[in-house]
């Protein structure tokens, strides 16, 4: 089974078709006002139906509330919800359970104990994410270009799918599937040439490369 390769944090129309013409099959739009990739409402609701039927369109936020939530759904009409805060699994049915959108969890690793929260979220999402935990000073959860020790993969066992993140990029995600054997990939800052700013020849070297091709 092919590897299911991600590209979160896309913010315009040329990078977006980069990434759809290369063969991404997930493509994230991120709803965080510090993030240098935060997204309005009307482009994501653009690009999401530009999207359509080519890549799933995944909405990220970051212990949004209900209202937030709501309008990105009203909006932008994305297939997927990835919950990237602080979320408890009883949050995370409840948006499951309300918007009746398939919700992928990301999940913070820094140590073997990390996997603790497996059983949890995986009883509630559809997916389940493993990011690089984020250091205290950071300024925000996610998109840190920071990847944690893959072997703590290594043999992992979930009830339902999950993807790789952190500090991934054309360079390393062969070596970190080969160690995690992960079923996707997830990618934001190692397809940059700056943050929030993507880069097509990046973008295409790294789905090669997630797909194992040289
Ligand atoms: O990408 C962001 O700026 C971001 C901001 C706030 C919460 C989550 C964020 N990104 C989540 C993602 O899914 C990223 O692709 C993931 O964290 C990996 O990022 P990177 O290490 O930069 O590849």
């Amino acid at each position: 089974m092919s590897t299911i390769v991600k590209i979160c944090g896309l913010k315009t129309l040329d990078t977006l078709d980069t990434a759809l013409d290369a063969g991404a099959d997930m493509v994230g739009f991120v709803f965080f006002p510090k993030s240098p990739r935060n997204i309005g409402l009307a482009d994501a609701a653009r690009f999401i139906a530009h999207a359509s039927g080519h890549a799933e369109t995944v909405a990220l936020v970051v212990d949004a509330d209900d209202a937030s939530i709501a309008s990105i759904l009203d909006e932008a009409k994305p297939d997927w919800l990835q919950l990237h805060g602080s979320e408890t699994p009883e949050r995370v049915a409840e948006i499951r359970k309300s918007s009746g959108k398939r919700v992928m969890k990301a999940l913070p690793i820094a140590t073997a104990a990390d996997l603790a929260a497996i059983p949890a979220f995986e009883a509630v999402a559809d997916r389940l994410l493993f990011d690089a935990k984020p250091p205290k000073d950071a300024t925000r959860p996610g998109g840190l270009g920071v990847p944690f020790d893959w072997n703590l993969l290594h043999g992992v066992e979930t009830k339902v799918p999950f993807m790789l993140s952190g500090g991934l990029d054309p360079d390393n995600v062969a070596e970190a599937l080969r160690i995690t054997h992960a079923p996707g990939v997830d990618v934001s800052s190692g397809v940059e040439r700056a943050p929030g700013e993507k880069d097509p020849d990046r973008i295409r070297a790294f789905i090669r490369a997630a797909r194992g091709v040289t």
